[in-house]
């Protein structure tokens, strides 16, 4: 880790804070089964997924579309420092850390991201070598290395750019999903 690439990274998400703050909703109800698809999911699999906050893309119907096509929705819960928790959506949810939303049922255990067959993984941005830049918790970072399925960033369309500065424990994403591109494998 350089200062400078720290710095970067700081500037970056402040500028892309910044842009989605007055940005247009984008609830990526139908896009998220393009990735379904993409990636062939089987009836009744597990999906990693998010409860969009602060202008992420991504929605509650987003989840409802996803449950609704049959497939088991896990949501993060942030335990500590350590990699995060999964609970099933079931629908009941509570307040969690930093404004978020966290279903309210039984944690699985760190481990669960390992039986999802695709983590759809909130991002501010992912460039085209798959790296991704998140809130600046880490929390991703520790989290992935433990799922075996495609990792694919959820962005608008113009928060797919060209680079990203990137750190060594960066984990990269398999794909990028985008309103506009659909799934877009990575690296490009
Ligand atoms: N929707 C969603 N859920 C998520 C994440 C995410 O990025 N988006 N996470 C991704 O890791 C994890 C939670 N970690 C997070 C860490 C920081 C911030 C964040 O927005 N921090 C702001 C505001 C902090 C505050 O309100 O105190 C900041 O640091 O400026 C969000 C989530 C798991 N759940
Ligand atoms: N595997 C890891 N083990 C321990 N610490 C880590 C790991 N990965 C990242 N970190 C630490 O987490 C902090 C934030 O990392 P980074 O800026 O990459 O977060 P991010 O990917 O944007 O955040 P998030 O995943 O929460 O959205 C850094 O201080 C980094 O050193």
């Amino acid at each position: 880790m350089t200062s400078g690439e720290r710095d970067r990274k700081d500037a970056e998400r402040a500028r892309l804070r910044a842009a989605r703050r007055g940005a247009e909703p984008v609830p990526m109800v139908s896009e998220v089964l393009l990735a379904t698809a993409a990636f062939g999911v089987p009836a009744g699999g597990t999906v990693c997924a998010y409860l969009a906050v602060r202008g992420e893309p991504g929605s509650a119907g987003m989840l409802e579309s996803l449950r609704g096509a049959g497939f088991r929705v896990l949501l993060p819960v942030v335990a500590g420092v350590g990699p995060l928790e999964w609970a099933e959506h079931t629908g009941a949810l509570r307040a969690g850390p930093f404004g978020l939303r966290e279903p309210d049922g039984p944690l699985l255990g760190v481990g669960a991201v390992a039986g999802a067959a695709l983590v759809l993984v909130p991002a501010l941005a992912v460039d085209r070598a798959g790296v991704r830049l998140g809130q600046g918790g880490g929390y991703y970072d520790r989290t992935l290395p433990l799922a075996r399925g495609p990792v694919v960033a959820v962005v608008r369309d113009e928060e797919f750019v060209e680079s990203l500065p990137a750190e060594a424990h960066d984990a990269r994403m398999s794909a990028v999903l985008t309103p506009g591109r659909g799934v877009v494998r990575l690296p490009l």
